[in-house]
């Protein structure tokens, strides 16, 4: 049995405020143009939903790009800049002019192109590799060999220590933008400027805010990026990631992965490797093309969509989740790992609870989707685009139920 959380009118006082905010908010529309059931779906973090036109336009590029026009499509199909044109097609959503973005492989990958090129870019003496001690663990792997590839040296520091551990060894620092397991959200402004103030490079991981917030790459002066595209821009399972590098390093960008999709003239065939002119430095190999025009397609969803509109919506779906959290979970039940202060928080909510991995399977066996990080953490990813005040009403008093069983 379950005790009971909040009291009855305070739940129906949540879920009228929940309608109104529905009511009044302008991207409400945009749900439909995905394919969703009537399950809350709070994991768009991790893997996001289906954009609902995505299914029959893969179906013509199956059946017809590649079932009938097969070779031509590379160029009548567009296939061959496939990954410059879905680059500059996320470009704006990362703040960033056309040009200095280049769709492809994993970001895993793309982490490791980029601190080895941001060292071979860097100046004598430049020889440590600072990353992120809270980073997703790929990128902290990479960075590992990054270092013992590059003769570099690799120290792991917080976000916070950054300012301090900078020095004129410094030769590139790899960070976080949102943290994936508590959802804070890094000052890139004040971080990108103090690693430049100190003569080093700055390379960002955008998987946690791209699609959720502005990122202001060219504003900020960033000098590499990486991102995936299946969480916030939902792409599909797997879908390409990207690389950006600014315009200004680009003639610089010495590429540790130098395919011949990167050279200046692939069909040539020569025996010897040069690179290519701007963004499609950054390519490898023959591109994953299913997978990068289900990421086209995907992005249309953003057509007439701003991103700054879905960030005032992504704070406020995280206030009121937290509000009705409160409401419905009574103290003590939780801990809120995501931090209060809008200028430190993405677009999920990370609680901290005993059993979260049982809680979280329960919540999943009654239609509030989120996810369990190790060792004790709930995580619930908000999609602006998708996800309604209702659902997030719904979510926290099934979590409310759950946690008082
Ligand atoms: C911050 C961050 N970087 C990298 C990755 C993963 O990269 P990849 O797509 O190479 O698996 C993830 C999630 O999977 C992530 O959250
Ligand atoms: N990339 C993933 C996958 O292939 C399977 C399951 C989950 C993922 C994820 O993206 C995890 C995600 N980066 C995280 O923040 O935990």
């Amino acid at each position: 049995m379950s005790e009971p959380t909040a009291s009855a009118p305070k739940a129906a006082e949540l879920a009228a405020l929940a309608r109104t905010l529905d009511a009044a908010d302008d991207l409400a529309p945009v749900r439909e143009r995905f394919a969703l059931d009537d399950v809350v779906y709070l994991d768009g973090n991790s893997l996001g939903a289906l954009p609902a036109h995505v299914p029959d336009r893969m179906a013509d590029v199956v059946r017809r790009q590649w079932g009938e026009l097969r070779i031509r499509s590379w160029a009548e199909s567009g296939w061959w800049t496939a990954p410059e044109r879905i680059g500059d097609r996320i470009a704006p959503l990362v703040g960033a002019a056309p040009g200095q973005i280049v769709a492809g492989d994993s970001t895993s990958v793309n982490v490791f192109k980029a601190l080895v090129a941001a060292t071979r870019m860097a100046g004598e003496g430049r020889t440590e590799i600072l990353v992120d001690a809270t980073t997703f663990p790929t990128d902290g792997y990479i960075a590992e060999s990054a270092a013992r590839l590059t003769g570099c040296t690799l120290r792991a520091v917080t976000p916070q220590e950054v300012p301090s551990a900078l020095g004129d060894r410094t030769a590139v620092v790899l960070l976080n933008h949102v943290d994936y397991r508590t959802g804070r959200l890094h000052d890139l402004p004040s971080l990108t400027a103090a690693i430049h103030a100190s003569g080093a490079l700055a390379v960002w991981d955008l998987c946690h805010s791209a699609g959720a917030l502005p990122v202001g790459l060219d504003e900020h002066g960033v000098d590499l990026a990486v991102g995936c595209t299946y969480k916030y821009l939902n792409g599909g399972p797997g879908s390409p990631a990207y690389l950006y590098v600014r315009s200004e390093l680009q003639p610089r960008f010495d590429s540790p992965l130098p395919g011949w999709n990167s050279h200046q003239d692939p069909f040539g065939m020569s025996p010897s490797y040069a690179p290519a002119p701007g963004a499609l430095r950054g390519r490898v190999g023959t591109p994953d093309i299913l997978s990068m025009l289900a990421l086209e397609a995907a992005l249309e969803v953003w057509d007439g969509v701003s991103v700054a509109a879905v960030r005032a919506k992504s704070l406020a779906l995280t206030d009121f989740f937290l509000r009705c959290v409160s409401e419905y979970s009574g103290p003590g039940r939780v801990q809120c790992l995501t931090p209060d202060s809008h200028a430190e928080r993405g677009s999920q909510v990370a609680l901290r609870c005993a059993d979260a991995g049982e809680v979280m399977k329960r919540l999943i066996a009654r239609g509030v989707v989120g996810d369990f990080r190790h060792p004790d953490v709930l995580r619930f990813g908000f999609t602006p685009l998708y996800t309604g005040f209702g659902d997030t009403e719904r979510a926290a008093r099934i979590l409310g139920e759950e946690l008082a069983r």
